[in-house]
């Protein structure tokens, strides 16, 4: 009973970790950046921190305010391998969490810069 109950109502049945995935990559989609945060994170501050002082748009996703928070930090475990948040993407791209944007700020990413790289996705 018990075991069906869990299958039932826990945020990680294969129809709810469907969901989630669909639902993160139609966010990533969506928005020229997307950071997947948590409110309380000190990372995730520091992170719409920088892409404030860009002047960049973003869209945003606190996991821990929202039902489906736990199967969406899932679904990006396993869509980049990255469980921690912040879990950012720049034009549909994964950067990873806020010290990997803090490289791409500092040292680009390929040969773009981190303007150009916004730019594109169509952020500034
Ligand atoms: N090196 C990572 C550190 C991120 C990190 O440790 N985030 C914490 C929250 S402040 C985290 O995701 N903990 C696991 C969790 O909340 O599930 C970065 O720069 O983004």
């Amino acid at each position: 009973m018990s075991f069906i109950f869990r299958r039932l109502f826990s945020s990680s049945t294969p129809a709810t970790m469907d969901a989630a995935q669909k639902k993160a990559q139609q966010l990533i989609d969506e928005n020229a950046v997307m950071v997947f945060s948590k409110s309380y994170c000190p990372y995730c501050n520091n992170t719409k921190r920088i892409l404030d002082g860009l002047k960049a748009k973003y869209g945003l996703y606190e996991l821990n305010q929202e039902k489906d928070g736990d199967a969406i930090q899932a679904a990006l475990l396993k869509m980049t391998g990255q469980r921690t948040v912040p879990n950012v993407f720049i034009g549909k791209e994964h950067i990873g969490g806020n010290s990997d944007l803090e490289t791409v700020v500092r040292e680009g990413k390929g040969d773009k810069s981190i303007q150009e790289l916004l730019r594109e996705a169509g952020a500034i």
